[in-house]
């Protein structure tokens, strides 16, 4: 698809920035045709120099300009903004707060339908929040490294503080390295597919401290690992469990099917909303837990419960939203698509004595569709789907179950929209203002709260 660009190479013209895009990008237009602009920010006013027309995508990028903002960050590491970790780092976070809320008034208005928005719920210090860091590894002038990869590639940026991590997971990661250095074990190189160790992944847990060390591998074993494991074990007190996962296929996907406790437990545990959930390697399980707990006292507030419901989780993980429900509804059904994430989420029923709940392995459209069969019919459906949203057919099994309410959990606006258009078409309405909530500070993701109700 050719598309006529209304400005070529070397113009340079005077634009207003009214979006950013997820690696940091503002977003201008000139006659609806996108310009891309580095370190720009939302609302700022700028000339700028075009330097790239790609016709064929339809979209333009300028660099070369100049402006002062009041919302702008000027100490920003290059660094971070080199690898993209924290590519909202340029805007004061009140404004990146700001920011999250009106894209999702924005979105909704790109789609004809005017709704409110509340202030995104932001954090007191917005740094060092993730419990989980899965960096990758690579050899550098014959060293093994880790890093973060550089903004559209796969060059390794060697880095030892990561800004939005707990500094804890980032201490051990450079542990990690310095043993992987110390028994020579190599890196694994993408281009020769050949090598060892290709990322590590930490995990730890906010409230209890234990801490999980993950080694993804392209081997079935580790050379020298009864040692390397013993040293880790040694050099970090805090960790409960070391696990090798191996992935042995040519690919950008970081794990693979295979799973092996190297040591401890395959699990660590961790508190939210004062429950106890063991979480395993390969198990979706919230980065930032301050907030999650705001997020699901939000979900389960707005479900307004009072004992006697069925309620219907949809995306459960390890069960994290069902639990906490539970305690509030006469039952509660929850559905995933991970194997071990279901594994972990019965476990942790268990460990918190709660038994009504009924947890399946599924595809969440398929397991709405067998429930609905099955005669299912919940008061409440809280769903909490990946970042492409829900399928049609979950949308329209759910509106044939008709429960009074949904709530709609969504880390992205854009299917969110999406969504809720299908659930209006199909008799359901917004009740209330959406409530965004910051689960990613220094990154534009948003997430947020929206309530359905049956008309
Ligand atoms: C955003 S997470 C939410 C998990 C959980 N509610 C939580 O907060 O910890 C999305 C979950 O959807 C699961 N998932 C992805 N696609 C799915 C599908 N088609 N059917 C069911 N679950 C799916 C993932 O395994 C993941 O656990």
């Amino acid at each position: 698809m050719k598309i006529k660009a209304p400005v070529t190479k070397n113009d340079r013209i005077d634009v207003t920035i009214t979006d950013l895009t997820y690696q940091g990008m503002g977003v201008a237009k000139v006659d609806d045709f996108p310009l891309f602009i580095e370190n720009a920010l939302p609302g700022e006013k700028i000339t700028i120099l075009v330097t790239k027309v790609a016709k064929s995508y339809g979209f333009a990028r300028a660099l070369s300009w100049q402006s002062e903002s009041a919302d702008r960050v000027t100490d920003v590491d290059k660094t971070y903004r080199q690898t993209g970790i924290a590519p909202l780092q340029h805007l004061a976070y009140p404004a990146q707060l700001k920011f999250k809320q009106h894209q999702i008034a924005e979105l909704f208005k790109k789609n004809h339908q005017e709704v409110e928005v509340a202030p995104t719920l932001g954090m007191d210090n917005p740094t060092q929040y993730r419990n989980k860091a899965q960096v990758p590894v690579r050899m550098i002038k014959g060293q093994l490294e880790t890093g973060f990869y550089r903004q559209h590639s796969h060059d390794l940026i060697p880095l030892t503080d990561f800004y939005i991590q707990d500094p804890a997971i980032d201490e051990a990661i450079i542990k990690v390295r310095d043993l992987l250095r110390q028994f020579e074990i190599p890196a694994y190189n993408e281009i020769s597919d050949k090598g060892v160790i290709r990322n590590i992944m930490v995990r730890r847990g906010y409230y209890s401290h234990e801490m999980m060390i993950v080694l993804i591998s392209r081997t079935q074993k580790l050379p020298s690992q009864a040692q390397l494991v013993d040293q880790i074990q040694k050099a970090l007190p805090e960790v409960k469990s070391i696990v090798l996962n191996v992935n042995a296929k040519k690919t950008n996907v970081i794990m693979g099917n295979v799973t092996r406790t190297l040591y401890g437990k395959p699990t660590i545990e961790d508190t939210l909303m004062g429950l106890t959930f063991a979480i395993s390697a390969r198990s979706f399980y919230q980065v930032n837990p301050q907030q999650t707990e705001k997020l699901y006292q939000m979900a389960i507030d707005k479900a307004g419960l009072t004992g006697e419901e069925t309620v219907i989780d949809a995306y459960c993980g390890i069960g994290t939203i069902s639990l906490a429900l539970a305690k509030h509804a006469k039952q509660v059904l929850g559905v995933d698509v991970v194997a071990e994430a279901i594994e972990d989420a019965k476990v942790n029923a268990q460990k918190n004595h709660l038994a009504n709940v009924t947890f399946a392995v599924a595809k969440a459209e398929t397991q709405m569709a067998q429930w609905q069969e099955d005669g299912v019919k919940p008061d409440v459906v809280v769903v909490d789907p990946p970042r492409k949203g829900l399928a049609e057919s979950l949308i329209d099994s759910t509106a044939e179950m008709g429960p009074k309410k949904v709530v709609y959990v969504s880390c992205n606006p854009a299917t969110l929209v999406r969504d809720v258009a299908r659930f209006e078409e199909l008799g359901y309405a917004i009740d209330g203002p959406i409530q965004p909530v910051d689960q990613f500070p220094q990154t534009p993701h948003v997430e947020s709260v929206t309530v359905l109700v049956k008309k």
